[in-house]
């Protein structure tokens, strides 16, 4: 089909609405519609459906349409249009935690905040736009299934104040950071830092704010707990093989992958290494009939790995929090602990390459190598960025496949080394 004209286009993008269409009445779901400001979630993930597959190529060919229909100038400009201006004022205020289920007037709203009217009609007026909470009537707001999902679940909640409150405002200052260091790649020279008039790096500069480092943490558990990022994508898709293996999860938290590991390969040890203070808080949750097959150890990544001869050494969401400086240390530190043959995985967001997938799905990952630079000069890496990063640690690490199931955010990123 001729997809250079918007006929040729939109005649697409009508095949495929049709096809989704006909699998949700195939499967006796409920075609999305308006009704309430939103249609509530697709349910376009049960495994033997091809509506994901359908929904995520209708919304890349939809983004093109919606571009090529936009005025040049607004494509860059900063009026940005997102419900972000609105949305954490919202939870900030407590909108979410006192909005009624069965709706309520903008005035009864303000009395409960002790807001004016003036100020909840604008906040709630603008979300209501991005189909966050919907405008029955003149001044009376219901919910849609998004501001649902804000205000009933606290993770949400958490997650906006980290992406709006701490993640996005030192995205803005990474040009801010780029003028006072150009290049640097050091964590303390972030955006954040320069946001936040410190020069200390995130994580050390929250230590001394409590508050915002615990919203900080509660918001990065809710994220790892969402289904893109559960462990069995990792567990279930690498061959870890069989008979005795030992695995050493560097960077592994709390140890919920080695969980998932273990319970999952009844011959696999696991060796969990983080900082002194999460080892501790592992030790504590660790079931017993996993006790010896999931062991513990406090060990820095920058330095010297102690543990010789494992079969695996698995960094999970490890090396995007770090500039190309620092990943190139932390894969070194392991070198002394290989033998010929030793797999190293990396599981970790893969941003796609030139061309290899549609607009919408780079720009994903592209913001969030945006927000892992202005957090801490990191960064997300494309296939060529982990197979440069892997050569300038040292040659002898071979990157051999890159995979990814289909429904993870994260790909598996297999390495030999071959020293
Ligand atoms: C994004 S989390 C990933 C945790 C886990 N691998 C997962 O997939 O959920 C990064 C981890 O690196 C740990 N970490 C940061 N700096 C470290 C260091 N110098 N040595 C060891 N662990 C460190 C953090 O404590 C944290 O658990």
């Amino acid at each position: 089909m001729d997809r250079s004209n918007l006929i040729g286009r939109a005649t697409e993008i009508a095949d495929i609405a049709r096809n989704l269409a006909d699998e949700l009445a195939r499967r006796g779901l409920p075609e999305p519609s308006f009704a309430n400001g939103l249609p509530g979630a697709l349910q376009s993930d049960a495994p033997d459906s091809d509506a994901l597959a359908a929904r995520v190529k209708l919304l890349g060919l939809l983004d093109e349409f919606k571009d090529l229909l936009t005025e040049p100038a607004l494509l860059c400009s900063p009026e940005l249009r997102n419900p972000s201006m609105s949305t954490l004022a919202l939870v900030r205020v407590g909108v979410f935690e006192n909005f009624p289920n069965e709706g309520c007037s903008v005035q009864d709203l303000a009395r409960k905040l002790n807001l004016s009217d003036n100020v909840v009609r604008r906040l709630l007026s603008h979300a209501a736009t991005y189909r966050v909470f919907f405008q029955a009537r003149p001044d009376f707001f219901v919910h849609t299934a998004s501001s649902r999902v804000l205000s009933e679940n606290e993770g949400m909640r958490n997650w906006i104040l980290i992406g709006l409150g701490e993640t996005m405002p030192g995205t803005f200052r990474i040009a801010d950071a780029l003028a006072k260091n150009p290049n640097s790649e050091e964590p303390q020279h972030s955006g954040w830092s320069v946001q936040n008039g410190t020069d200390l790096p995130i994580f050390q500069a929250l230590a001394d704010m409590p508050q915002r480092a615990s919203v900080f943490a509660k918001a990065m558990m809710w994220l790892a707990q969402l289904p893109g990022f559960s462990p069995q994508y990792l567990v279930e898709n690498f061959p870890w093989g069989s008979g005795d293996i030992t695995v050493v999860d560097v960077g592994g938290g709390m140890g919920h992958i080695a969980r998932a590991l273990a319970a999952h390969n009844p011959t696999v040890q696991c060796i969990v290494q983080d900082r002194a203070e999460t080892i501790a808080q592992g030790e504590n949750i660790l079931s017993a009939e996993l006790q010896g097959r999931v062991r513990f150890q406090a060990h820095d990544f920058f330095e010297e790995q102690p543990v010789h001869g494992a079969d695996v050494y698995l960094l999970r969401h490890v090396l995007h929090d770090w500039s190309n400086k620092y990943a190139r240390k932390i894969l070194q530190a392991l070198i002394p602990a290989l033998k010929p043959g030793t797999k190293i995985v990396l599981n970790d967001r893969v941003v796609p390459g030139y061309g290899e997938t549609s607009n919408l799905a780079e720009r994903e990952a592209r913001d969030y190598d945006m927000y892992m630079w202005g957090l801490q000069n990191a960064q997300e890496r494309t296939r060529n960025d982990w197979d440069t990063l892997l050569r300038d640690a040292d040659p002898r690490f071979k990157l051999t496949r890159v995979s990814k199931p289909s429904k993870s955010y994260l790909a598996i990123i297999e390495v030999v080394w071959e020293g």
